[in-house]
Order: C-alpha cells, then sequence, then structure tokens
C-alpha cells in the first residue's frame, strides 16, 4: 500500500514509517521538522518538507504521490504546554488536521489512522481505562484528539472513510540502538532521567508527590514504540473490515518514582531526584485496557517489561547523547 505518514520525522512517526517500509509499503513522509529529524526518515520513503498549516501543499503531495492510506502524527503533542498555551492544539491542532482531512476527502483517501492519547479521558472513573470509559478530555491536547476523532466518525458516516483512532498510553522506548526519541526541549519523563545519568542535567524534578496513588507520585502505562508501531500495521490491514478505536497500553501502570528507580537500576547511574510542584492537566494515574485490539487484531506487544523499555532508550542515548545531530 502506498501510505502518507505526518509527522514521520518524530519519534514515533518515523518508527512506524521503518516499519512500513520493512513490510514493503510505499512511504511517503510529511514533516516541517520542528521537531523531527531528517536522519530519522527511512531511506527507501519518499520526504516532502512541508507544513500541515499549508492546506495547498497538502493538496499538490495527495495529488503527485496518490496515497491509499494516511497516518496522521503530524501534532503539538504536549499536555502541559497545552495547559498554557490552550490555542496551538485547539486551533492549530484541528486545523491541520481538519486541512489534511478535506484533503483526503477530496483525493479519494479513505483509509485514516489517527495517533489519539490516553489525555481524552481526563481523571478517568475506573482504571485499567477500556474504549468505554467516558471521554473527558484531560487537557486542551486531549480535546483537540477528540475533535480529529469525532470528525473521522462522521466521515466514515457521510463520506465512507474509514478509520482508527489510536490511543496511545506512553509511548517509550527506543526502536533501535540508532533510532530513539529526540525532542528539544525534552519533556518526557524517560528521556529527561536518561539526561540525567549522562550527566547532561543535575537532576530530575518530580512533578509532585502527594497524589492519591500508593507512593504519592503519577502513574503511567509506558509502552514500546516498537509495540505501537505493530499496531499500525495491523490497524491498516483492519481497516477494510470497518472502522475502530483502540486503546494502547500494557495494562501495567510504574510510578514517576519507579521508573527513576529502574532507571538507577539499568543505567548504573545515581539519578538525583528532588520533588516539585505537579503540573496542571497530568491525571494521577492513566493504565489501558487493550483487550479489545488484542482480541480483535491479536496485538502482542514483545516489549511489556519497564527494564526492556528504558534499557532501549538508554541505548540510544548512550550511544547518541545528542540525538539526530550528526546522524545522517
Ligand atoms: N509520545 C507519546 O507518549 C504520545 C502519546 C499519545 C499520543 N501521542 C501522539 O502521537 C503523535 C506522535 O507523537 P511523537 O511523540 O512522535 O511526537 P513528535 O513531536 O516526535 O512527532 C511529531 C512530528 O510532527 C511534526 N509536525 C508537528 N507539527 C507539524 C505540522 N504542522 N506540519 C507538519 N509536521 C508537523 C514534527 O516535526 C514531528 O516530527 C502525536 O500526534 C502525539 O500527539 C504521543
Ligand atoms: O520532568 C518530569 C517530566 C514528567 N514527569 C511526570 O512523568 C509522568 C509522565 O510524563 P510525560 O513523560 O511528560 O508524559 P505525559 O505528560 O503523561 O504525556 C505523554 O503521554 C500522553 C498519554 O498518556 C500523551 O498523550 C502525550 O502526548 C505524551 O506526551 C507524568 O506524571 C509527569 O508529571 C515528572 O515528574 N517530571
Amino acid at each position: 500500500m502506498r501510505v502518507l505518514v505526518t509527522g514521520g520525522a518524530g519519534y514515533i512517526g518515523s518508527t512506524v514509517a521503518r516499519q512500513l517500509v520493512e513490510t514493503g509499503d510505499d512511504v511517503i513522509v510529511l514533516d516541517n521538522l520542528s521537531q523531527g529529524h531528517r536522519a530519522a526518515v527511512p531511506d527507501d520513503a519518499a520526504f516532502v518538507h512541508g507544513d500541515l498549516n499549508d492546506r495547498g501543499l497538502i493538496d499538490r503531495t495527495l495529488a503527485e504521490h496518490r496515497p491509499e492510506a494516511i497516518m496522521h502524527f503530524a501534532s503539538h503533542t504536549l499536555v502541559g504546554e497545552s495547559m498554557e498555551e490552550p490555542f496551538l492544539y485547539l486551533d492549530e491542532n484541528v486545523r491541520c488536521g481538519m486541512n489534511l482531512m478535506k484533503s483526503a476527502v477530496e483525493h479519494d483517501v479513505d483509509r485514516f489512522i489517527l495517533s489519539s492519547t490516553a489525555n481524552l479521558f481526563g481523571t478517568p472513573e475506573r482504571i485499567p481505562i477500556d474504549e468505554d470509559v467516558t471521554v473527558d478530555p484531560g487537557s486542551p491536547y486531549g480535546e483537540s484528539k477528540f475533535i480529529l476523532e469525532r470528525t473521522l466518525h462522521w466521515l466514515d458516516e457521510t463520506e465512507d472513510l474509514s478509520y482508527a483512532a489510536l490511543r496511545y498510553f506512553n509511548a517509550a522506548g527506543a526502536a533501535g540502538p540508532n533510532q530513539g526519541e529526540d525532542h528539544a526541549p525534552e519533556t518526557h519523563l524517560i528521556p529527561i532521567v536518561l539526561e540525567v545519568a549522562l550527566g547532561q542535567r543535575d537532576k530530575i524534578v518530580i512533578f509532585g508527590d502527594d497524589y492519591d496513588t500508593p507512593d504519592g507520585t503519577c502513574v503511567r502505562d509506558y509502552v514500546h514504540v516498537l509495540d505501537l508501531a505493530q499496531a499500525h500495521v495491523l490497524a491498516l490491514n483492519a481497516l477494510d473490515d470497518g472502522s475502530r478505536v483502540y486503546n494502547l497500553g500494557n495494562g501495567k501502570g510504574y510510578s514517576v518514582r519507579e521508573v527513576i528507580e529502574t532507571a538507577r537500576r539499568v543505567t548504573g547511574h545515581e539519578i538525583p531526584a528532588e520533588e516539585g510542584a505537579p503540573r496542571p492537566g497530568d491525571p494521577p494515574v492513566l493504565i489501558a485496557s487493550s483487550d479489545k485490539i488484542r482480541e480483535e487484531l491479536g496485538w502482542a506487544p514483545e516489549h511489556s517489561a519497564l527494564d526492556d523499555i528504558i534499557g532501549s532508550a538508554w541505548e540510544w542515548h548512550r550511544r547518541h547523547p545528542n540525538g539526530y545531530d550528526g546522524l545522517q
């Protein structure tokens, strides 16, 4: 299949793009490189350097490459930032998604996969979070994803577009020793903890230690980026049987303190930590139930142990302390 991957120079998108290339699909990556890296795009993928704010560019890309499916990763991605700059999310993220969907409909692309999020559930009514838990987004970021999910629902009704909304919990780990997470600035827990291990930062600040959780720090479900990539391949192949929505996580939660402790063990470094204020928009506990995708598509995560997730990320950060800088 020919697949357009927006955000395919970014952390998750580049991992999925590579998986698609390896399984024989033709991949076109569209990315503005605001967070992504040219060197992260697989050699065998076509690359369009452009922005989803530019509807004309999207139309030209679809006309030239005639993809049969779109995977939409490109986005502002941060819960905390969205609490401070809501219009980046409620305006720009939504508008970029709408631009892409309008072009998809005009160019008869009828398969669409959306990167959605656990933040859709805010502070959820029950744990683990299955697909029937009430959606009540915890931030403008989560709300922007829900608006895009609902738009896809209506495009399925009105335009016969088949979609999958994949609600990732916390993506983590590296796809390999030469392919990993590299954001500037970095805000995610695991890469920051590993930057402390590398001596690039003095300490990790724990955002809140008075949550209603076993050790007072937030609990998250960390899911390996390679397992997420596998879910995309399965979802793409299932789209001809209809639209679907899945929660993607390992079903196991780890607190911020447990993540730091595991990183100390994996890296052999001390990793100083200090308690700080909670970050607005952070729910105390997010743990997925992914029974639905396991049962319907046979998704079976292969890297679910936190040691493996952090170990693979450590290998990437250790070998490439400056990320993609210097990588071709
Ligand atoms: N990382 C996680 O834990 C997580 C969890 C849930 C959902 N998600 C979602 O998954 C997707 C990928 O996340 P990621 O962690 O790989 O982020 P990322 O920042 O590494 O990748 C996003 C990519 O999109 C590009 N981009 C951003 N705005 C663009 C625009 N207007 N036009 C063209 N390109 C643009 C960036 O340059 C970047 O390469 C996002 O939609 C994010 O919201 C991520
Ligand atoms: O310096 C830090 C950074 C993070 N945290 C905590 O670590 C946990 C994980 O935070 P982070 O790695 O920033 O991820 P999240 O904010 O949970 O968000 C990620 O996971 C969401 C799904 O759960 C996705 O939607 C987002 O795109 C993705 O950034 C949270 O409890 C944070 O409060 C700290 O204590 N200190």
